[in-house]
């Protein structure tokens, strides 16, 4: 193995961090540096709008069908949508503007019974005026997705055949008979989409920019869905609002798209504009936006509606942003690697955003910065369990009990050894490294660095083509070479233990004590500049194994409790 253990050599601090994306018309050309795909460079450690509502506000709501009812009940969860069939004839909203986003996620509005829930979450605060941000339908952007893929090889006559078109179908023409919708709601779009399809069956191709235009039919669909139910119910909603044509200007980064800053002023002006003329709730599409050279239809990379959410949260300048999801907030680690997780009940922006960019799922990566940058505090929540506090995300917290917040991993990361050939003491060594990276738009993630030689983790899981990711690399390994002796290491992951790093030594004390104990052997150690996080590099195959032997050293076990408090007491 290259290395065992590598810390940074030098004492030079630096803290560079990528740039917020190009305005329009400015330096930047919205290219692959401009945020998303630039390399994050951290310390030598880590590269890396007011109007009351009139009489037309009042609500009379129609009863939801009483078997979904029963068995969201069952679950604890049905208080909303109970409300909602109660609610008749409150008044949405005793103030002037638009106060707060309440953005959905898929698995909030997977079927019918879940948009009467989230309707009736909706009405539950009678006093807010939101603006909804709704993701696609349940897993439907992933069955795009395929269908897309199934449509290059399978030819015109047997698109109709394609499962996951079928089921997408199905799905959606389902929810809008259930909730007892004309079928017109939908019929344009399914038409429109499986033309896409046989589109692509012809041409025998799926272009990025063409698979950003064939999954932004699943956000296209669901607010359709959703704005006429809120209508049908007497909710005034606004007719759906599609995020390409309300402002959301991006890059033209098909399937990764950054936010430019034009996007501010246009969203702020369309949908305060609209709310004055009329007010009613606006109901948009969330991941989605429109090229600002291509003028075509981009997407904000997976989970990208958090982003959506936050970016209009900034716009408006809104007092709250509220991101639904399907469990009890920000937790403690993956439940899916360790069910015991609990609820982290706050976070800083700085915490939410390393642990988003370090792999956890519940956040979209870039989510933070707009609102960071705003001011605004963050508020995640599950629609399945309202009642739960969820987590918030503000500017700052009180750190003085914090030792480790949140265990993150990042699965499928390839790490490179990068040796110098010339000698000691050659300047310019990782400059022409990280050139190299540039010019290849590569995202690096964890650097460790001495004067010869430097280790470097990738995550090729942003790019969405299989065969793309191993030709890319075997590219930059090609340039490197030019200059270095490079070592490939696959199949790696990166535990990232985000907390107060100001506890540094005995997080990491505690950390390599339990990785001792399991047998792991760590191979790269980096500490960013974001004082949140510190990331160990170990096997794929023994993460797991990992998080959960971490997870019950920091957050279940007593013993540390008492060495958290002899620490506290200390400081
Ligand atoms: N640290 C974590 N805290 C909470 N959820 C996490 C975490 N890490 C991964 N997840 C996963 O993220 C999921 C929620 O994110 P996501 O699926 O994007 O929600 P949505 O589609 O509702 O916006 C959870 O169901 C959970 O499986
Ligand atoms: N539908 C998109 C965007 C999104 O944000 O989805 P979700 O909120 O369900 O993670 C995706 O699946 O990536």
């Amino acid at each position: 193995m290259a290395i065992a253990l590598r810390f940074a050599a030098a004492p030079l601090r630096l803290r560079l961090v990528s740039p917020a994306p190009p305005a329009i018309g400015g330096a930047g050309d919205g290219g692959r540096g401009g945020g998303g795909g630039a390399a994050r460079i951290g310390v030598l450690g880590r590269a890396r709008c007011r109007r009351r509502r009139g009489g037309g506000g009042r609500l009379e709501v129609a009863a939801a069908a009483a078997d979904d009812s029963a068995r969201c009940r069952a679950k604890g969860v049905g208080a909303a949508a109970a409300a909602a069939e109660t609610l008749g004839g409150i008044e949405v909203g005793g103030g002037d503007q638009l106060s707060v986003v309440m953005k959905f996620g898929g698995s909030s509005v997977s079927s019918a019974a879940r948009m009467r829930e989230v309707a009736g979450l909706i009405l539950a605060f009678p006093e807010e005026r939101p603006v909804v941000v709704l993701s696609a339908m349940g897993k439907t952007t992933n069955l795009l997705l395929l269908a897309g893929e199934k449509a290059v090889g399978c030819g015109v006559i047997r698109v109709s055949e394609i499962e996951e078109w079928n089921l997408i179908k199905d799905l959606h023409i389902k929810t809008v008979e259930e909730l007892a919708l004309p079928r017109s709601v939908i019929h344009t779009m399914l038409d429109e989409l499986e033309q896409l399809l046989k589109g692509i069956a012809m041409m025998k191709e799926l272009t990025l920019r063409t698979t950003d235009y064939l999954v932004s039919f699943g956000e296209c669909m669901s607010t359709r869905i959703f704005a006429a139910y809120l209508n049908k119910i007497g909710v005034k909603a606004r007719q759906q609002l599609d995020a390409f044509d309300i402002g959301f200007i991006t890059t033209d980064d098909f399937g990764n798209a950054d936010i430019l800053e034009a996007t501010y002023p246009a969203v702020a002006k369309r949908l305060h504009g609209d709310w004055i003329r009329d007010p009613a709730i606006p109901i948009v599409t969330g991941f989605l936006g429109k090229g600002w050279k291509s003028g075509a239809v981009t997407t904000l990379g997976r989970g990208g509606s958090d982003l959506t959410a936050t970016t209009i949260g900034k716009a408006l300048g809104l007092r709250e942003i509220q991101v639904w999801k399907d469990v009890d907030g920000v937790l403690t680690c993956d439940p899916n690697i360790y069910p015991n997780a609990t609820t982290v009940p706050y976070l800083t922006f700085e915490e939410a955003a390393e642990l988003a960019y370090f792999g956890a799922q519940v956040l979209h990566p870039q989510s933070m910065r707009p609102a960071r940058e705003g001011d605004i505090p963050v508020r995640v929540k599950n629609s399945y369990n309202p009642k739960a506090p969820g987590t918030l995300i503000t500017k700052q917290r009180k750190m003085d009990k914090v030792v480790l917040t949140s265990i993150v991993l990042k699965s499928n990361v390839t790490m490179l050894d990068i040796v110098s050939t010339r000698m000691l003491g050659q300047f310019g060594f990782l400059a022409k490294v990280f050139s190299i990276f540039e010019d290849l738009g590569i995202s690096v993630d964890c650097v460790a660095t001495s004067e010869v030689s430097i280790s470097v983790s990738l995550d090729p899981s942003k790019i969405w083509s299989r065969e793309l990711i191993q030709q890319e690399l075997d590219h930059v390994v090609e340039e490197l070479e030019k200059i270095a002796v490079v070592h490939l290491l696959q199949q790696r992951a990166i535990i990232s233990l985000i907390g107060n790093v100001r506890r540094s030594s005995l997080i990491l004390e505690k950390a390599f004590q339990v990785l001792r104990k399991s047998g792991v052997n760590v191979q790269m150690i980096s500490q960013g500049a974001s004082k949140v996080n510190m990331s160990l590099i170990v096997h794929d195959s023994e993460a797991k194994q990992c998080i959960k032997a971490l997870h019950q050293a920091f957050f279940e076990d007593d013993v540390l409790t008492e060495v958290e408090e002899e620490a506290l007491h200390m400081s």
